[in-house]
C-alpha cells in the first residue's frame, strides 16, 4: 500500500497494464487505445503483483524484476520457440543474431503465408509495429505452434516424395525417422519410382528443397537415364528455379530486414520499459526505504511503549505495595483495638462473674442456713415418724395377735396333724416371747441409749433367732401342707369320686302345709345320710289304698332347715381340691323350683362361697410359696347351643361357640369366650349379676330361662410355688341344670316341647356317662358327646376328677312324683364309684 500512490503516478503503458488492482483502475490514466487493445489487460495482475508483493521481502534486481514479462516474451521465442516463430518454415532455416541469444529460422521456398502466420496475419509490418501490445506477438506464435511440425521435421529425407506429399499433416512419432512434408507452393512433387511407361515425361522436380536433399536428387536424376538433352533443360529449369528461389530469398531477407527493424523497435521500446521499470524499482526502493523507516520508527514506538508500559506497571507494583502495606497496618491497629476492648470485656465479665459468684456464695450460705434448720424440723419428724412407728409396732403386734389367731385356725383345720400343730404352738410361743422381747426393747428403747442399744442388740439377736425358728417353722408348715394334700387326696377318694349330696328345700311362705309332702330325716343328728319319704296314696285292686315309703341314701342329706353355708362346709374339702390342682365338678340335679339356683347361684350359694374360700385359701398359701391366679367363665347350654353369659346378652342363641379339648393335657377351650381375671373375691357377684340379667334378657317369661337351660359357671385356678417349683391346674365347674321334670308331666308342645327333649336328652346323657365311668368302662367309649353338656364337662366327670351330684328336692305333694324319679336317678348315680373302692348304696323300700 506505500507503493499504491506512486504506481498512479505512472504514466507508461507497462505500469498502467499492471496495475490491476482494485481501484487502481478507476484512478489510473486513460491511455485509450493501449489500455483498450491489450488482451492482457487481466494478466499483469499477476504479474506486476510479484514485484509489490516482493517489496518488502526481497531486494529489488532492477533488470530481472523490471524486465520480467518483455524478456520472457523474447525469451521464449528463442528458447521454446524460436524454430517456431520464424524457423518453422518449411525447408529453411533463418538464424537471427541477437546480443544474448542466436535465432535461427529454417530457410525454404518462400511462403506466402510467412508474413500472415509470423506477423499476426495479414497485418502488414508497419501495422504490427504499430501494435506494441506484446499480445500481438503472442497470438502468431500460437497459430505457428498448432500449425507448425517441430523444426527438426524440416530437415529433408531420403524417401519417396509423394508419402512426404502425403504425410504432410502426420507428425513423426517418438523413436521413428521423421517424415518431413515438403510443401510445394504449387502442384505437388511427383515420386521418384515413375513407372518405365511414363519414363518419356519429364519426371516431376521438387519445387523446394533442401540443399543437400537437391543434391541428392540432381545426382539421383543424373544417374538415371536421361538423355542428355533433358538433362540441360532440367538444368536450365534449376536454375531458373535457383535464381526465382534467390530472388525469393532476397525478397525474404528484405523482409527479414524489415522483422528485424521491428525487433529492434521493439527492443527499444523494451528498453524504454526497462528504464520505467528500473525507475519504478528505484521508486519502490525508494518507497521501502521510507517503510523501513515507519518500520523502524514504529518498532521504536514499541519499544518505547513497551518501555513506559514497564515503567506504568513498576508503579502500579509500588502502589500496590504501598497500600497492602497501610492496610496490613490498619489491620493490625483494628486487631489490637479489638484485642484490647475484648480484654476489657473480660475484664468486666469477670468482675460481674465474681460478684455474682460472691452472690450465690452468700445465697448458698441462706441455703444452708435454712436447709440445717430444715434438718432439725426433719430430726423432729424423725421423732414423730419415731413414735409412728412404735404405734406401728403396736399394730404389728395386734397383727400377731391375729396370725395367733390363724395360728389356731391352722391347729383346728389340721385337727388330724395335732402333733404338728403341736410344733406350731411351741412356735407361737416362741413368737410370744419374741412379741415379749420386742415389747421389753420398745421400752427399753425408751430408757437409756446405752442400755437400749444393749438391749436392741439382743433383741435383735432374738429376733433373728425368731426369724430363723419362723423360717424352719415355715418349711416344716410347708411340708406339712404337702403332706395334707396328700392325705387330703386320700380321703378325697376314700369318699369316693362322685358323692351324691340330696337338699330339700324348705317351704315357700306361699306354700301351705297342707301341700308339703311327709319326709323324714332318720338319722338326721347322726350321719344325716338317709331321706324317707312318703309317696303318693296308691289305691290297690281291693280298694284299699296304701302310700309307700321311700327311703334314700346318700352321702349326704340335708334337710329343709339346711343353710348355704352348712351345705358348703361340707364341699369345702372339694373346693380345696380343685386349688390342690384337681378338676371338680358340682351340679345340681332337680327339678324346676327344687332350689338349685339358690343352691348355686345366690348370694351365699355354692359359687360365691367357693371363690371366697378359693381366695381365702390361696392367700393362706403364699406364705407357703404358692402363688394363685383365677380366670372364670359362665356359659349355658340352651337347646344343645352354648351361649356365653358374659358376653354380649344381643348375641346370646346367636353367636357360634365350639368346644375344643386338649387331649394331651387334658384341658377345654371354648371359642369366643369371654374370660374373666377374678382379682378379687367381690367380681364374682358381678359376674353372677351379669350372667342373671343376661338370662333375664334371654328369656321370654320370668325364671324361665333358667329353668330351660343349664348353666356352668367354670373357675380355673393354676397355682405356682416358688418355693418347691411344684405347679397346679384345676378346673372348678359349678353346673345348675335345667328342671329335670319329665316330658309326660311337663305338658310342654312346641319350642317348649323342643326344650324339654333337648334337656332331657341331656341329662339323660349325663346319666349315660355317669353309668358308663361307674362300669370301669374309663378306657373305654363314654358317650360324652351325646350331648354338649357332657362334651363340655368330659375332663371333669371321671377319670381323675371329683365330681358332686346334689339332688334337689321339693317339699311339696305336687312334685312328689318327680322327686321321686329325681332320687332314684341320684341312687345311680351315687351307686357309680369312680376310682376306688366300690360302695354299695343302700335303698331301702319299706
Ligand atoms: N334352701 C332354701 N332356702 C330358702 N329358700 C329356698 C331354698 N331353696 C329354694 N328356695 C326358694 O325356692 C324358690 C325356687 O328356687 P330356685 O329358683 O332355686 O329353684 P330352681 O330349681 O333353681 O328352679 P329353676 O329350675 O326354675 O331355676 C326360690 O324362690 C328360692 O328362693
Amino acid at each position: 500500500m506505500v507503493g499504491a500512490p506512486k504506481a498512479h503516478a505512472r504514466g507508461n503503458s507497462y505500469a498502467s497494464s499492471t496495475m490491476s488492482r482494485p481501484g487502481s483502475t478507476t484512478s489510473r490514466p486513460n491511455n485509450g487505445t493501449l489500455s483498450s487493445t491489450m488482451g492482457y489487460g487481466s494478466r499483469p495482475a499477476s504479474a506486476m503483483s510479484r514485484p509489490q508483493t516482493s517489496l518488502g521481502t526481497r531486494k529489488i534486481h532492477g533488470s530481472s524484476m523490471s524486465m520480467a514479462r518483455p524478456a520472457t516474451s523474447l525469451d521464449h521465442h528463442g528458447d521454446d520457440n524460436a524454430g517456431s516463430v520464424l524457423g518453422k518454415r518449411k525447408g529453411m532455416q533463418l538464424s537471427i543474431l541477437s546480443p544474448s541469444r542466436n535465432y535461427s529460422c529454417p530457410i525454404g521456398p518462400p511462403d506466402p503465408r510467412m508474413h500472415t502466420s509470423s506477423l499476426g496475419g495479414p497485418r502488414s509490418a508497419s501495422t504490427w509495429r504499430m501494435n506494441k501490445n506484446p499480445s500481438a506477438l503472442e497470438a502468431p506464435r500460437m497459430n505457428m505452434h498448432e500449425a507448425s511440425p517441430p523444426i527438426s521435421h524440416c530437415l529433408p529425407i531420403r524417401g519417396n516424395a509423394s508419402d512426404a506429399g502425403a504425410k504432410e499433416s502426420t507428425p513423426a512419432r517418438p523413436g521413428q525417422r521423421s517424415r518431413v512434408p515438403i510443401i510445394t507452393p504449387s502442384k505437388p512433387v511427383q515420386p521418384a519410382s515413375v513407372s518405365p511407361q511414363r519414363r518419356s515425361k519429364r519426371p516431376p522436380i521438387p519445387l523446394f528443397l533442401s540443399k543437400e536433399s537437391t543434391v541428392t536428387n540432381f545426382n539421383r536424376h543424373l544417374d538415371s537415364e536421361w538423355d542428355q538433352e533433358m538433362k540441360e533443360k532440367t538444368m536450365e529449369e534449376i536454375m531458373a528455379r535457383v535464381f526465382s528461389r534467390v530472388n525469393q530469398s532476397g525478397q525474404e531477407s528484405q523482409g527479414l530486414k524489415e522483422a528485424v527493424e521491428v525487433y529492434k523497435a521493439r527492443i527499444t521500446e523494451l528498453e524504454a520499459s526497462r528504464d520505467g521499470l528500473n525507475e519504478t524499482n528505484m521508486k519502490l526502493r525508494v518507497e521501502m526505504e521510507s517503510l523501513n523507516h515507519q518500520l523502524s520508527a514504529a518498532e521504536d514506538a514499541l519499544k518505547e511503549a513497551l518501555r513506559d508500559q514497564e515503567i506504568a506497571m513498576d508503579d502500579l507494583d509500588r502502589r500496590q505495595r504501598i497500600e497492602m502495606e497501610s492496610i496490613r497496618q490498619e489491620g493490625t491497629k483494628d486487631v489490637e483495638a479489638l484485642n484490647n476492648r475484648h480484654q476489657d470485656e473480660i475484664r468486666s465479665l469477670k468482675r460481674k462473674f465474681e460478684s455474682e459468684l460472691a452472690d450465690e456464695k452468700a445465697a448458698r450460705v441462706r441455703e444452708l442456713g435454712q436447709l440445717s434448720s430444715k434438718s432439725a424440723l426433719d430430726i423432729q419428724k424423725s421423732e414423730i415418724e419415731l413414735d409412728n412407728k412404735t404405734r406401728e409396732i403396736n399394730a404389728a403386734l395386734a397383727q400377731i395377735q391375729c396370725m395367733k389367731a390363724e395360728l389356731e385356725r391352722e391347729r383346728k383345720m389340721t385337727h388330724d396333724l395335732r402333733h404338728n400343730l403341736d410344733t406350731a404352738s411351741t412356735n407361737s410361743v416362741t413368737l410370744e416371747s419374741t412379741i415379749r422381747a420386742l415389747k421389753a426393747r420398745i421400752e427399753f428403747l425408751e430408757g437409756g441409749r446405752e442400755e437400749q442399744s444393749q438391749a436392741f442388740e439382743q433383741c435383735n439377736q432374738r429376733m433373728m433367732d425368731a426369724l430363723a425358728e419362723t423360717e424352719a417353722t415355715k418349711e416344716k408348715l410347708r411340708r406339712e401342707e404337702t403332706l395334707r394334700r396328700k392325705l387330703h387326696n386320700q380321703v378325697q377318694e376314700l369318699k369316693g369320686n362322685i358323692r351324691v349330696f340330696c337338699r330339700v328345700r324348705p317351704p315357700l311362705n306361699s306354700e301351705p302345709p297342707t301341700a308339703i309332702a311327709l319326709m323324714q330325716y332318720p338319722d338326721e343328728s347322726e350321719d344325716a345320710k338317709e331321706i324317707n319319704i312318703m309317696g303318693p296314696e296308691e289305691k290297690s285292686s281291693l280298694g284299699t289304698v296304701s302310700r309307700k315309703n321311700n327311703n334314700f341314701a346318700f352321702d349326704r342329706v340335708f334337710g329343709p332347715s339346711t343353710q348355704n353355708n352348712e351345705v358348703f362346709d361340707e364341699i369345702s374339702q372339694l373346693v380345696q381340691s380343685a386349688l390342690d390342682g384337681y378338676n371338680v365338678c358340682i351340679f345340681c340335679y332337680g327339678q324346676t323350683g327344687s332350689g338349685k339356683t339358690h343352691t348355686m347361684s345366690s348370694q351365699d350359694g355354692m359359687i360365691p362361697l367357693a371363690v371366697h374360700q378359693i381366695y381365702e385359701t390361696a392367700q393362706s398359701l403364699e406364705e407357703k410359696g404358692w402363688r394363685y391366679t383365677m380366670e372364670g367363665n359362665f356359659v349355658e347350654v340352651y337347646n344343645e347351643n352354648l351361649n356365653d353369659l358374659l358376653g354380649n346378652p344381643d348375641e346370646l342363641d346367636k353367636k357360634k361357640h365350639e368346644i375344643r379339648h386338649d387331649m394331651q393335657r387334658g384341658k377345654t377351650f371354648i371359642t369366643d369366650i369371654t374370660t374373666v381375671r377374678l382379682d378379687s373375691p367381690e367380681m364374682v357377684e358381678s359376674i353372677l349379676k351379669s350372667a342373671a340379667a343376661n338370662r333375664s334378657v334371654a328369656a321370654t317369661k320370668a325364671n324361665e330361662r333358667s329353668s330351660r337351660s343349664h348353666s356352668v359357671f367354670i373357675l380355673k385356678l393354676i397355682g405356682e410355688n416358688h418355693i418347691t417349683g411344684e405347679r397346679s391346674e384345676g378346673t372348678l365347674n359349678l353346673v345348675d341344670l335345667a328342671g329335670s321334670e319329665r316330658l309326660s308331666h311337663s305338658g310342654a308342645t312346641g319350642e317348649r316341647l323342643k326344650e324339654t327333649q333337648n334337656i332331657n336328652r341331656s341329662l339323660s346323657s349325663l346319666g349315660d356317662v355317669i353309668a358308663a365311668l361307674g362300669q370301669g368302662k374309663d378306657g373305654g367309649h363314654i358317650p360324652y358327646r351325646n350331648s354338649k353338656l357332657t362334651y363340655l364337662l368330659q375332663f371333669s366327670l371321671g377319670g381323675n376328677s371329683k365330681t358332686l351330684m346334689f339332688v334337689m328336692v321339693s317339699p311339696l305333694k305336687a312334685h312328689l312324683s318327680e322327686t321321686l324319679t329325681s332320687l332314684k336317678f341320684a341312687t345311680k348315680v351315687h351307686n357309680t364309684h369312680i376310682g376306688t373302692a366300690k360302695r354299695q348304696a343302700r335303698v331301702r323300700d319299706s
